[in-house]
């Protein structure tokens, strides 16, 4: 059973004790008026971490937190669904579709594969009024849903960008807000997936390999334990420890177009999903709120790239088999972020491969 009150500041997992990161709480209602103290303290929290927790236990942010439970009941309903409905249309484009178990490398690296499965919404297309959605998704209840996730969250991106515009002092066109425009096409997506216990997948199909996201910023909500972060350190990255799931919070995490835009100064959040509990299906909502296609900035290759090329080659290097995927610059799959030692103190052997184990 995973703690749950007050999370102590490491967790016994896999016979080790792993660290449980504590981080700043942003409130979203100060936010939204710009509270000068509120905004300092999110823009901190991008410039020496790259994530927070997002209060929004509060008048503006409690609808969106009964809106997701409707949303969750949506999920389990899609994923208990025969594979056939829920793979009507296959991975339609690479933000927007649905990704069967197994179709990325997974979480302890070299041949594995991930132990999930996924659906993404596009939000350029929810705007339009005509997503692509499988058809067992397609009534119009179902769209308000999806529609109603969509606009909060992004709504909610949308005023984390603004305040971090006004904490780094930035001006005119030169605000974030004015790369992530609501009428110009980005990859912008919601992200549904479904971790199905690793004592059903089996230590070949697990969790969700490390990397950092390609998005600006990412809302993520799961009330169930396995997501783990390695915060940076003076001599880069600490170990892997878990995020502990905050009852009211979203835990929000920037991505590289951010890291990116803000010239390098905010870290991107170094991240994997493992499982906590071999017998737990966990679900997450993630929503990648992604800069206009178009937009100009410098990777961490030293490349002046726009947003799309980031996005589509980072897609590959994630679905690419783990033999070209290891061809690729590791530091496309973390974003240019450092690292320093191992992601665990110890191996954790219980989930590795045979072939790896030894
Ligand atoms: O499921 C999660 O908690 C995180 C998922 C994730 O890292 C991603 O989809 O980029
Ligand atoms: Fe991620």
């Amino acid at each position: 059973m995973a703690p749950t009150d007050n999370p102590p500041q490491t967790v016994e997992w896999q016979g080790n004790q792993v660290p449980v990161w504590s981080m700043k709480t942003v409130d979203y209602s100060l936010l939204l008026s710009q509270d000068p103290v509120e905004v300092d303290k999110v823009t901190k929290a991008c410039l020496e971490e790259g994530y927070f927790y997002l209060d929004l236990d509060n008048i503006d942010g409690r609808q969106m937190l009964q809106d997701r439970q409707t949303l969750l009941k949506l999920m389990h309903r899609f994923f208990e669904s025969p594979i056939e409905a829920k793979n009507e249309l296959g991975l339609i484009d690479s933000h927007l579709g649905y990704e069967p178990l197994g179709s990325r490398t997974g979480a302890f690296g070299a041949g594995t594969k991930d132990g999930y499965e996924m659906l993404k919404v596009s939000r350029d297309e929810i705007q339009q009024g005509s997503p692509r959605v499988p058809e067992v998704i397609k009534n119009s209840g179902d769209l308000t849903v999806l529609e109603r996730a969509i606009g909060s969250c992004n709504t909610v991106t949308k005023v984390l960008l603004s305040a971090l515009s006004s904490g780094m002092n930035l001006t005119g066109a030169e605000r974030f807000e004015n790369s992530h425009r609501n009428d110009r096409p980005s990859a912008t997506t919601l992200s549904m997936m479904h971790y199905l216990p690793a004592e059903v997948t089996g230590n070949n199909k697990i969790g969700h390999q490390k990397h950092t996201d390609i998005s600006s910023l990412t809302l993520l909500f799961s009330d169930e334990w396995g997501l783990q972060i390695r915060p940076p350190g003076e001599c880069g990255a600490l170990e892997m420890g878990f995020v502990a799931p905050k009852p009211g919070c979203a835990f929000v995490h920037v991505g590289d177009s951010l890291r990116f835009a803000s010239g390098m100064k905010f870290q991107s959040c170094i991240h994997r999903v493992v499982p906590y509990d071999p017998a737990q299906h966990r679900y997450s909502i993630a929503y990648f709120l992604r800069a206009e296609d178009d937009t100009m900035f410098m990777d961490s290759e030293g490349r002046f790239v726009t947003a799309k090329d980031w996005h589509d080659q980072k897609f590959k290097a994630f679905t690419d088999p783990w033999q070209y995927q290891a061809l690729a610059p590791k530091s496309m799959i973390l974003g240019g972020m450092t690292e320093a030692g191992a992601d665990d103190r110890e191996p954790v052997k219980a989930y590795m491969p045979e072939a790896v184990k030894a």
